[in-house]
């Protein structure tokens, strides 16, 4: 088994009902739930034209290989129906994998650890509310969330 960290988000509908959804899903589909952060409303970070997300992160143990998880992780999207209209726009939900034990992947279809989330307060912050023993390079994740600029757009629901 491994340890995976997850971020999922939804910003359209009934939001929370998604978010449940998924981790129901994902829990039918060799995925166990570990920990799950707190929610958050956040901001809409990239397009900023669409609705508030709701945001949590979750810790989750499972056998899948990387590329098999994330199979798993397009068919949830799909069943929620999330619709890849405007890349960057709103969507039902959406779930990256941010983590996969220690591993490193490149592809095109997948990269982890995942690109931009030591750059965003909606991962990091509730990612410290569930690993707090994490770094980056010896920084701790709470110095990582000091510096970040949109911090304050992070609320707890
Ligand atoms: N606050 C916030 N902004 C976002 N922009 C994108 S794209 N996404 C989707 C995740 O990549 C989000 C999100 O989940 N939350």
């Amino acid at each position: 088994m491994t340890d995976v960290f997850l971020s999922i988000g939804s910003n359209i509908g009934d939001r929370e009902e998604y978010l449940r959804n998924a981790l129901i899903r994902l829990s039918e589909n060799s995925v166990i739930i570990e920990k799950v952060s707190p929610i958050y409303e956040t901001e809409p970070v990239g397009y900023k034209d669409q609705g508030k997300f709701l945001n949590a992160v979750v810790k989750v143990k499972t056998e899948l290989k990387p590329h098999e998880l994330l199979k798993v992780v397009n068919s949830v999207e799909k069943e929620l129906k999330r619709e890849r209209t405007v890349r960057w726009g709103p969507r039902t939900i959406d779930i990256d994998i941010l983590l996969y034990g220690d591993l490193v992947v490149d592809d095109d279809d997948l990269k982890i650890p995942h690109e931009r989330m030591w750059e965003r307060a909606f991962v990091l912050i509730p990612l410290n509310d569930i690993a707090p023993y994490m770094t980056k390079d010896g920084e701790k994740l709470s110095c990582l969330i000091e510096m970040l600029p949109d911090k304050e757009d992070v609320k707890l629901l």
